[in-house]
């Protein structure tokens, strides 16, 4: 059996489409277009990469797109002080502060300090916490955006499925099992601690590998149709193109994936830009709650 490729950069397409025409409407009601703030410390490139290209995508959808760029000796205490006057500021539904933050920042400090009805990466503890209880908040895109490929080739309803999550970060791992969970999947996370992995694997109808492990994930590690999504985005050297050379590849060795699989998503053009049409479908989604308006139906 050969596998489906899942087209995750086509579907992102789509949903920054329908996210596009929500614009309008929003605009019409209220005089306004959402606004999306995203901070980056430090000089990172591939940061700067991500954040030109979620600029990009922001304008590209009407939403309105603030940049602030930081030097990476920023003291913590000024980068908090920016999130608040971000939380004070009327024009500015969504907040991003592009992680990882240089050494001396915690994290955690910055992240509490974002408004949890303007955490569009939901990253903050409230939101955590209303996922993991089914309440409504902000949901983490990279996970969100794995979960609409999962719901557009399986449904909404993963009633007696078995999934594997592979990772347990905060940002991808945790809130995808809760995701997978609330659509009644009887779900393992499983992490660099466990015991047999393949084995594990091969008992799973749907496979989220979310770890940073260059195709880790073997063809004959899955279930025959099984449907695997590939999180990991990893550079690596790829001396058959020439000296110096690299390419990414994801968590799960694709081509071997293909051969077993019912469908799996490519690394690119997989998760990734799924990543960033949930960050421009959040920030509208954060406009109307903080308009008092409807959520925008079908996104
Ligand atoms: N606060 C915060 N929120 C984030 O959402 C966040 C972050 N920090 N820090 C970094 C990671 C990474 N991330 C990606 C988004 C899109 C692609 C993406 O579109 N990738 C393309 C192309 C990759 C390429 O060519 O380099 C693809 O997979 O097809 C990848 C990675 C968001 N992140």
């Amino acid at each position: 059996m050969t596998a489906e490729r899942i087209d995750g950069k086509v579907f992102a397409e789509g949903l920054r489409g329908r996210v596009s025409s929500a614009v309008a409407p929003f605009l019409a009601a209220t005089g306004r277009r959402p606004g999306l703030a995203v901070v980056l410390v430090g000089e990172d490139p591939a940061s700067q990469v991500y954040v030109g290209s979620k600029h990009k995508a922001t304008v590209e959808a009407g939403m309105m797109s603030f940049e602030h760029r930081l030097p990476a000796d920023t003291p913590e205490a000024d980068l908090i002080a920016l999130v608040e006057r971000l939380n004070a500021d009327e024009t500015v539904d969504g907040i991003l502060v592009q992680l990882p933050l240089p050494k001396h920042m915690r994290e955690s400090a910055v992240i509490e300090a974002i408004d949890p009805d303007k955490d569009v990466d939901g990253f903050h503890i409230v939101n955590a916490g209303r996922l993991a209880t089914g309440l409504p908040g902000l949901v983490p895109c990279t996970p969100l955006g794995c979960m609409m490929l999962l719901e557009d080739r399986l449904g909404r309803d993963l009633s007696g499925k078995s999934a594997v999550v592979i990772g347990r970060s905060n940002i991808v791992g945790k809130p995808m099992a809760q995701l997978l969970l609330a659509a009644n999947a009887t779900v393992t996370i499983a992490h660099s601690r466990t015991a047999d992995l393949p084995a594990v694997v091969r008992g799973a109808d749907i496979v989220v590998a979310a770890v940073g492990r260059p195709e880790m994930v073997r063809g004959d590690w899955l279930k025959p149709g099984a449907v695997v999504i590939d999180v990991g985005i990893n550079r690596i050297a790829a001396p058959e193109r020439g000296e110096g050379k690299t390419r990414l590849v994801g968590d799960v060795a694709y081509t071997e994936a293909l051969e077993t699989a019912n469908a799996v998503t490519p690394v690119p053009g997989g998760v990734g830009p799924m990543t960033i049409a949930v960050l421009l479908r959040n920030t509208l989604v954060a406009a109307h709650r903080r308009a008092g308006l409807p959520a925008p139906e079908g996104l």
